[in-house]
C-alpha cells in the first residue's frame, strides 16, 4: 500500500530530519529531483533542455527555496531561468543568491508577464504545505497567464494541502513533483496535480504510520480471492443480493452481475426481479423474497428496493442475519430516516455503507463538504461502519480510523448504474471473508479500472463496466 501523511505529520517528521542533517541538504535534495524533473518535461514538451525557457513563480516560503535551487540547477544544463519573485522582501535568501550566481535572472512580479508569456515550462513555487486558501490575488493574475506546461513544487498552489480542495483560484499541474511522501493533496486532487512524483529525501524513516493509504494493484491482487484445489462453490462465500423490483430490474440485474463476475464462488438473488435476474445470468440461484434465499456468507442489499415498508422490513431481515452487510441506495435512505433498523444489526457483524453526497446529507444531516476524509471518518465512526463515500476520488472510511483513497482513471464511472455495479463487487468481496475496509476498498479500485477498460476513450454504461470486470481483475493480477 501506498502511504499518505497529513501535513502536520510530514513538518514534524521533516523537523526530525532537520535537527540530523547538515543546513540546507534537505532543500537541495529536493531542490535537484525537481530540476530532474523540470529538464524531462523540456524534453518533452519543448523538444530538448539546453537553451529552452523556464520562468519559477516564486512564493515567500521554502516552496520557493526550492524552485530557486531547482533554477540554479537548470542553469548548469543550459536553460535560461528567470525568476518571477512574488514578494521580494521575503524571498528564501540563500535560493535567491544560488540562482543569481548561475546566472539566473530575478524579476518582480510586474515584470513577471512578459517572461511568463515566452516561458517553455513554468515551475510553481509560489506555496507548498504551509498553504491556506486558495491563491492570493497577485499569484492568482500570473498564474492565470501561463499556457507553457507547469511543474508544481511539492503541490499545485492554490490547492489545499490536507484536503485537496481547489475551490478558488489555483494552479493546475502537468506534473507534481512532491518530497519525502506523498500528502493528502496528491490522492484527493489528481485532476490538479497531473502526474506526482515522489522525490526521496530521506523522509520515511521518521515518518511512522501513515494518515491514509492508496492499494496498489499487488494489495488487491494478494486479496482477491481465486479457488484453490480444494475449494467449491460454497467455500469461497456466497453472495445474496436484495435489489431491484419487478417495475426496476435493472439495478438487480447489474449487482447480480457483477458479483457474478467478480469471483467464482455463488451468488443468490432474492427480490421481485428474480426471473429477469435469472434470464440475464443463468448462473445465479435467484428466489422471491430474502426469507426463503437460503445461506449466504454476505449480502448486498439496497439497489432500487425502494425506501417503502417493504424494503425496511428486507433490509431489516438481512441486519440479523449475523452475516457481513452492504447497504447500498435505498437501504443508506431507509437507515437515515429510520435509523431504529439498525437495532436488527448485531454489533459484531460487519457493515458497509456506500453513500454519494446526497445520502451522505441524509446520513449525516450535512454535505460531506471539502475535507472528505473527516466527512467519511465521521460517519464511519456515528455508525460504525466502513463508509464508502462515493466521488471522483472515493474515500473508504473504517471505524477504527483507517481510510483508504481511491485513485480514479477517468470519470468514465460517472454513468447511470454505476453504483449497483461498485456494490456487487463490495458484496462478493465480504462474502469471500474479506476485511471489509479492505473489501470496499478493492472494489472501488477495481471499478474505476473497469470504467476505463471499458470506456476506452469513449463513454460506457453500467454494463459495459460489469462486462469490464474481467479484464481488470486480469490487468491487476498481470501487473501486482
Ligand atoms: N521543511 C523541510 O525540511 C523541507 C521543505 N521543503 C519545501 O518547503 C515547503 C514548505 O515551506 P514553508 O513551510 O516555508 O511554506 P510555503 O508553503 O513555502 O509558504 C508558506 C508562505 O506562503 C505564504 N502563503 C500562504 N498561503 C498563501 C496563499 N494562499 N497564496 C500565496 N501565498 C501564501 C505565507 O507567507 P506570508 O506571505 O503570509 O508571509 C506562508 O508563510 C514544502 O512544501 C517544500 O516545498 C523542501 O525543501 C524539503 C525540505
Ligand atoms: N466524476 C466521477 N469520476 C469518477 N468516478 C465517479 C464520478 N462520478 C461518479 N463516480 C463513481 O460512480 C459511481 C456512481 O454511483 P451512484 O452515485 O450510486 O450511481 P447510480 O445510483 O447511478 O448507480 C460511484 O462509484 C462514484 O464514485
Ligand atoms: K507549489
Amino acid at each position: 500500500m501506498q502511504g499518505i501523511w497529513t501535513t502536520a505529520r510530514i513538518r514534524a517528521a521533516e523537523d526530525r530530519l532537520l535537527a540530523v542533517t547538515p543546513d540546507g541538504e534537505l532543500m537541495r535534495r529536493a531542490a535537484f529531483g525537481l530540476a530532474t524533473q523540470v529538464s524531462a518535461v523540456l524534453a518533452e514538451g519543448a523538444g530538448g533542455v539546453s537553451g529552452r525557457r523556464a520562468v519559477l513563480l516564486v512564493g515567500s516560503g521554502n516552496n520557493g527555496g526550492d524552485a530557486l535551487w531547482a533554477g540554479a540547477f537548470l542553469r548548469r544544463r543550459g536553460v535560461a531561468v528567470t525568476a518571477v519573485l512574488l514578494d521580494p522582501a521575503k524571498t528564501h535568501a540563500a535560493g535567491l543568491a544560488a540562482l543569481r550566481r548561475s546566472g539566473g535572472r530575478a524579476v518582480s512580479s510586474v515584470d513577471g508577464p512578459q517572461w511568463i508569456s515566452r516561458a517553455d515550462v513554468v515551475v510553481d513555487g509560489i506555496v507548498g504545505i504551509s498553504a491556506r486558501g486558495p491563491l492570493r490575488p497577485e499569484a492568482a493574475r500570473l498564474a492565470g497567464l501561463v499556457e507553457a506546461p507547469v511543474v508544481a513544487v511539492d503541490l499545485p498552489s492554490g490547492v489545499d494541502p490536507d484536503t485537496g480542495a481547489a475551490d478558488g483560484p489555483h494552479v493546475t499541474a502537468t506534473r507534481t513533483v512532491t518530497f519525502g511522501a506523498l500528502k493528502p493533496v496528491h490522492a484527493l486532487a489528481p485532476q490538479e496535480c497531473g502526474e506526482v512524483v515522489l522525490v526521496d529525501i530521506g523522509l520515511r524513516p521518521s515518518l511512522g504510520e501513515p494518515d491514509l493509504y492508496r492499494l496498489e494493484p499487488a494489495d488487491i491482487a494478494a486479496v482477491w480471492p481465486v479457488p484453490g484445489p480444494g475449494d467449491d462453490k460454497y467455500s469461497q462465500g456466497v453472495v445474496g443480493i436484495a435489489a431491484g423490483s419487478a417495475t426496476y430490474p435493472g439495478a438487480a440485474v447489474l449487482a447480480s452481475g457483477s458479483a457474478v463476475q467478480a469471483t467464482a464462488g455463488m451468488v443468490r438473488y432474492a427480490g421481485h426481479a428474480a426471473d429477469v435476474v435469472r434470464a440475464r445470468w443463468p448462473e445465479i440461484v435467484a428466489t422471491g423474497s430474502v426469507t426463503d434465499a437460503g445461506r449466504v456468507q454476505a449480502w448486498v442489499v439496497g439497489p432500487g428496493i425502494g425506501t417503502g415498508a417493504e424494503g425496511r422490513e428486507v433490509l431489516r431481515h438481512i441486519l440479523g442475519q449475523d452475516v457481513p452487510v452492504c447497504a447500498d441506495a435505498d437501504a443508506t435512505t431507509i437507515i437515515a430516516h429510520t435509523p431504529e433498523v439498525l437495532d436488527a444489526r448485531d454489533p459484531d457483524t460487519p457493515l458497509v455503507l456506500t453513500p454519494h453526497a446526497g445520502e451522505y446529507e441524509r446520513l449525516m444531516g450535512r454535505r460531506p463538504g471539502v475535507d472528505r476524509v473527516a466527512a467519511a471518518r465521521e460517519a464511519a465512526a456515528k455508525y460504525d461502519a466502513v463508509v464508502l463515500l462515493k466521488g471522483h476520488c472515493t474515500v473508504v472510511a473504517a471505524p477504527d480510523g483507517r481510510v483508504a483513497v481511491n485513485q480514479p482513471h477517468g470519470s468514465w464511472l460517472a454513468t447511470a448504474g454505476s453504483g449497483d455495479v461498485l456494490t456487487g463487487l463490495v458484496g462478493s468481496l465480504l462474502a469471500a471473508g474479506l476485511d471489509p475496509w479492505l473489501a470496499a476498498a478493492a472494489a472501488a479500485q477495481v471499478h474505476s479500472l473497469a470504467g476505463a477498460l471499458a470506456a476506452e476513450d469513449v463513454p460506457t454504461s453500467a454494463s459495459g463496466l460489469v462486462a469490464a470486470i474481467p479484464a481488470a481483475l486480469r490487468l491487476i493480477r498481470a501487473v501486482a
